[in-house]
């Protein structure tokens, strides 16, 4: 099953019809052309599906055999919890030192000048479950966030035996694709939300006046406007960066909009692999990024930070950067976080950002007050 679910709507696939024939990441856009020439006039006009953080490896990405598109009722807004790990441990990894340490190099490389500007360091929390997690359930209480987009992907659409699942909740678009009219969403620079709402508003403050953060921010949306400018006929950022929440963060935001000179530009997919690895996940310069996450990094990434979506036959589509996510394998969970390293970047907020990008799903969870503790301190 395949759920993309957002503010009053929601797209459902199921079954595996037809899966896209692999190859280099480069011709992604023209494989999605044949693959939905090749299956026009049986079954939906419409691939879904996931691409993984590294550029080299493998797409999943597929014509379900059913595809649902409905809008929902007004959310429930809120919170809630599973209460699934009550009397369960958790394990950090890297541990928090070790991150601290990884983050340590990363600045150490950044000032070493060989143009590496920004790398984003990810880590993980692994927990192990007394029985698998109700996934509807799961995805329910995710989306009582009204600023996030849900998802659910299965990594195995096509093999029986213990599941394994994506889920989570995004607050980031990285690109959509309406007819001619294109859009990018990037988040970078980024806060815990505070406790009390007078602390909450003094953190939306200092973000938004973090000298650190905007760069973190402006190097990903020149990225982006480069990437897309050829591209379009139009381009611009009209409404600027501005503070974005969800309800355990606070991050700066540009929406970037354009008009495609051409409607044979690429399809929403194309789109998608031509702008991921974007410097909100990845770094910049993108090469020199992707080598410094390989070598500072000993977990892999997986789907974590890549792109969930899908694009039908006119090149329609959105893929939202795959974040705050869990990876389910039976009763194992595997959340991954990351944050922005650029000059002037402080190991220990680098640590605790992301102990609160775990929060939005430790919380679904229901990870009781100890392992919580561990994980939310500061
Ligand atoms: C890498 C993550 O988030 C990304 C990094 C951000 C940052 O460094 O400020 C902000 C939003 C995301 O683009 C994550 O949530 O794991």
């Amino acid at each position: 099953m395949f759920v993309l679910r957002r503010a009053g709507r929601e797209l459902c696939a199921t079954g595996l019809r037809h899966r896209l024939r692999p190859g280099e990441r480069a011709t992604l856009d023209r494989r999605v052309r044949e693959a939905l020439e090749g299956t026009a006039g049986q079954g939906p006009g419409t691939l879904v599906g996931a691409l993984p953080f590294e550029p080299g490896r493998p797409e999943l990405l597929y014509q379900p055999e059913q595809l649902l598109s409905r809008e929902l009722p007004p959310r429930e807004t809120g919170t809630g919890s599973m209460g699934l790990f009550s009397d369960r441990d958790l394990r950090e990894i890297p541990s928090r030192a070790e991150y601290s340490a990884m983050v340590e190099r990363a600045l150490s490389r950044i000032a070493g000048g060989n143009g590496l500007r920004k790398v984003v360091l990810s880590r993980q929390v692994v927990l192990e479950a007394a029985q698998q997690p109700d996934f509807e359930r799961l995805l329910a209480i995710l989306s009582l966030d009204p600023d996030i987009t849900a998802y659910r992907l299965d990594l195995q659409p096509d093999r029986g035996g213990e599941p394994r699942l994506l889920m989570g909740a995004t607050p980031e678009l990285l690109v959509s694709r309406s007819g001619r009219m294109v859009a990018s969403e990037p988040l970078a620079g980024s806060i815990p939300r505070g406790r009390e709402p007078a602390q909450d508003r003094e953190r939306a403050r200092a973000l938004m006046a973090s000298d650190k953060d905007r760069r973190e921010h402006a190097i990903t949306v020149e990225y982006i406007l480069d990437l897309l400018a050829p591209l379009c006929s139009e381009l611009g950022s009209p409404g600027g960066m501005g503070l974005r929440s969800t309800a355990t963060m606070w991050h700066l935001g540009t929406r970037i909009e354009g008009r495609l000179k051409s409607a044979d530009a690429p399809t929403s997919a194309g789109l998608a692999a031509l702008l991921h690895p974007t410097p909100a996940v990845g770094g910049h310069p993108r090469d020199r990024a992707l080598e410094a996450i390989r070598e500072l990094e000993s977990h892999d990434r997986g789907f974590y930070a890549g792109a969930v979506g899908h694009v039908d036959s006119h090149g329609d589509g959105e893929w939202y950067v795959a974040l705050r996510c869990a990876q389910i394998e039976g009763p194992r969970i595997t959340l991954h976080a990351g944050a922005g390293i650029v000059e002037g970047s402080v190991p220990d907020d680098e640590v605790h950002e992301t102990a609160a990008k775990f929060r939005a799903m430790l919380r679904a969870l229901g990870v009781t007050d100890k392992p919580r503790q561990a994980v939310e301190a500061g």
